[in-house]
């Protein structure tokens, strides 16, 4: 079983180390413009996804979308340590969001 911060550290080994023939690395060799648009392409397909009926292809979309945001953070030097550190810091602090004058019109 791979978990994102696994599939992270593989993703920031093949950038360190590239293997030939990997995905991974045709997208570390193309660069930040391919990169971006491959995530904008899955982005899309999760929402067509979305909106069609069952999971599975809602699953597979987002499975891929997800794979690409790794790519992304491991491209800009983003660490998953600071994905995680920013998302614990909203634990707890969300859910009055009422109160919160920069969401309107909910
Ligand atoms: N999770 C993924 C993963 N999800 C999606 N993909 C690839 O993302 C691509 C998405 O398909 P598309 O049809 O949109 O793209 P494409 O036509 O193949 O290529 P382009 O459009 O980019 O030219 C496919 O080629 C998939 O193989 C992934 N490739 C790799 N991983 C993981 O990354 C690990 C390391 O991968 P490699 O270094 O590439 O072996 C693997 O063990 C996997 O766990």
């Amino acid at each position: 079983m791979q978990n994102m911060e696994e599939l992270y550290e593989l993703i920031k080994q093949r950038k360190a180390t590239p293997k030939k023939g990997s995905y991974t690395d045709y997208l570390f060799t193309k660069g930040l413009d391919k990169i971006l648009k491959k995530v904008g392409e899955e982005s899309t397909e999760v929402i067509v996804a979305a909106k069609n009926p069952g999971d599975d292809e809602l699953t597979y979309e987002t499975a891929d979308l997800l794979y690409h945001v790794l790519v992304l953070l491991v491209e800009r030097g983003v660490s998953f340590d600071q994905i995680k550190t920013e998302l614990a810091k909203r634990e707890g602090k969300m859910s009055d969001y009422k109160d919160r004058p920069e969401i309107k019109n909910l």
